[in-house]
């Protein structure tokens, strides 16, 4: 770095002082916190995305979005060159900088850390990122932060996109590297050619199911994603979709409404109520992220049915399944080897859809939790399904099997028409559901087009398999991180005895499951118990909450 580039980092820097006494950390979510002491931490993670984008020599993307919290939080996080989150060897470098207490000292470690990863500045292609927001208030002067902090790199762009999902702007990012068509417009017109193509390899004479409603009802979490999905709406002009909750006109982000709230809660969102019996519903997150569905019953005070995302998940996996056995079918392709199909869950994912999974002879995969490394376990497959059961997740397709797909499509002669349908059809699910994150907005798409290839109403889908009850406490412990857990967090190694102490609990209870882990995002420590009843499921994670509290006070 010449002294043009130090000076200006430190003159800019200047501008965006840390407020006193904050200390922030890159978590699972990026950065995430009151939007009023954000602008020094998203001025920094300009200069963060810029030196990423100078390192990978690709085009970096800066989300700025608190996601499914509350309005006056926000948020900003990085989107690597594929498209996915930002390297994690990265993230300890983006927590010191955001906390570099002075611009003399954010300098020294920018130099620092400039010269250990020897990332070049001379002669190479100049960093570019794209920023995107969702629709907070705070939204704008952050998004201004960032831009600052990306043109404190000397010949570094910064694109604003507007406001967008988080998902389209990490479709962006990774179409721009990928040298394909990036723009908003290109995002809504892949995502309506494919769901077409779909459409109309939606078997002949499809029969319908009892109870089969047209209509979706989407909650839009007075967010980024109702109005987007409006203008797909428009585009498709074949779906009978109403949206609600659709912008801050309607109520406040978030509060009482959106997937988060929808899936935690078990109840209906805010402008729903018993006159939306019986029709299928979905709800989205504030960023457009997460999905889950439900519908309402008769009496007012019944719970939701929740179809959530293991089931989502659940449903692709059936659908993508039946696919492959079409092709397996062809003589010439038998070679194809199943194992290549992988589902990827968390332990909080439902004992009875891994285990309907599992009888589908599916191979199942846990990961821990958060979403960067069921992305990076989905990648592993020829096709990988992964979900979060709070309703983030999609399917990963590798490039080898797309190049496998585009070959059997063309070779399968006019005697093999289902597998030919079959490789179309997956083909165009590769390129309907979002490969770069979990998108609510492709996965609506595929979830109705799915649901009309089968015939299924949604009490069909939901009758795949019956969750078990489940309960999720939260402890507050004096620290959290001395809790260390292995086997993707289902067994405690730390502190010694209440790995032993859980098990001991859990036998008490038929089918009981329990594990106990520290929050990536909360200051708390987790339960999540399963049993074959509510109450047992209740009791089990109350007692494990106490062990817990016993053993960390
Ligand atoms: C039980 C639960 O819902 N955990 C959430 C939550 O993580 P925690 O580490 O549990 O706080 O936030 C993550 C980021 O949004 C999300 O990936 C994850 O699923
Ligand atoms: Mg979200």
């Amino acid at each position: 770095m010449n002294e043009l580039q130090k000076s200006l980092i430190l003159e800019s820097s200047s501008r965006f002082l840390i407020p006193q006494g904050v200390k922030v950390s890159y978590g699972t979510a990026g950065f995430r916190e009151d939007a009023s002491i954000l602008s020094s931490t998203v001025y920094r993670v300009g200069i963060l995305a810029a030196l990423r984008s100078l390192k990978t020599q690709s085009v970096i993307g800066v989300m700025i979005t608190a996601s499914h919290n509350k309005v006056s939080d926000n948020g900003v996080k990085i989107a690597d060159p594929s498209g996915g989150m930002l390297s994690q060897d990265w993230e300890p470098f983006a927590d010191e900088l955001a906390n570099a207490p002075s611009p003399q000292q954010l300098l020294q470690l920018i130099t620092e850390f400039v010269e250990k990863e020897r990332i070049p500045f001379d002669g190479v292609r100049p960093a570019e990122i794209l920023l995107g927001r969702d629709t907070r208030p705070s939204g704008e002067a952050l998004l201004e932060a960032a831009r600052q902090g990306v043109t404190s790199i000397v010949g570094a762009v910064a694109s604003d996109m507007g406001i967008l999902t988080t998902p389209q702007l990490h479709w962006m990012v990774r179409a721009r590297n990928k040298g394909i068509k990036a723009s908003e417009q290109d995002y809504f017109e892949q995502l309506s050619n494919s769901f077409r193509c779909l459409m109309d390899l939606i078997p002949t004479g499809q029969s319908k199911c009892d109870g089969m409603n047209d209509k979706l009802v989407v909650d839009g979490a007075n967010g980024v994603g109702g109005a987007k999905l409006q203008i797909l709406h428009k585009l498709l002009n074949v779906l009978d979709i109403e949206v609600r909750n659709s912008s801050q006109d309607e109520g406040v982000l978030n509060d009482g409404v959106g997937a988060d709230y929808v899936q935690k809660e078990k109840v209906a969102p805010r402008g729903f109520g018993s006159k939306d019996a019986g029709i299928r519903c979905a709800s989205l997150d504030g960023d457009a992220d997460r999905l889950v569905y439900f519908s309402v019953p008769p009496e007012s005070n019944a719970p939701i049915d929740l179809v959530d995302g293991d089931k989502i998940l659940s449903l692709f996996a059936v659908f993508i399944r039946e696919q492959l056995s079409f092709l397996n079918e062809k003589e010439d392709i038998k070679n194809f080897d199943k194992s290549r199909l992988g589902i990827i869950q968390t332990a909080y994912a439902n004992g009875a859809s891994t285990n309907y999974l599992k009888h589908l002879g599916l191979e199942v995969n846990l990961t821990p939790t958060g979403v960067k490394y069921l992305h990076e376990k989905a990648a592993d497959f020829d096709i990988g399904i992964y979900f979060e059961a709070n309703g983030h997740g999609t399917i990963l397709f590798s490039e080898t099997f797309i190049e496998w797909l585009e070959v059997r499509s063309n070779k399968l002669s006019s005697g093999s028409k289902e597998a030919e349908k079959a490789a179309l059809r997956l083909l165009a699910v590769s390129k309907l559901i979002n490969q770069a994150v979990g998108d609510a907005l492709s996965g609506v798409l595929l979830v109705e087009v799915i649901l009309k290839h089968m015939g299924w109403s949604i009490h069909r889908w939901n009758e795949l398999y019956h969750d078990l009850p489940s309960r999720q406490l939260k402890v507050k412990v004096a620290d959290r991180t001395s809790v260390v857990t292995a086997n993707a967090e289902t067994v405690v190694v730390r502190p010694p005895g209440l790995q032993e102490a859980i098990n001991a609990e859990t036998a008490k209870y038929t089918q009981g499951r329990c594990f106990v882990r520290p929050s990536g995002t909360e200051d708390v420590v987790r339960v999540y118990a399963e049993a074959s009843t509510q109450e047992a499921a209740d009791t089990l994670a109350n007692c494990v909450a106490k062990l817990v509290d016993q053993f960390l006070g």
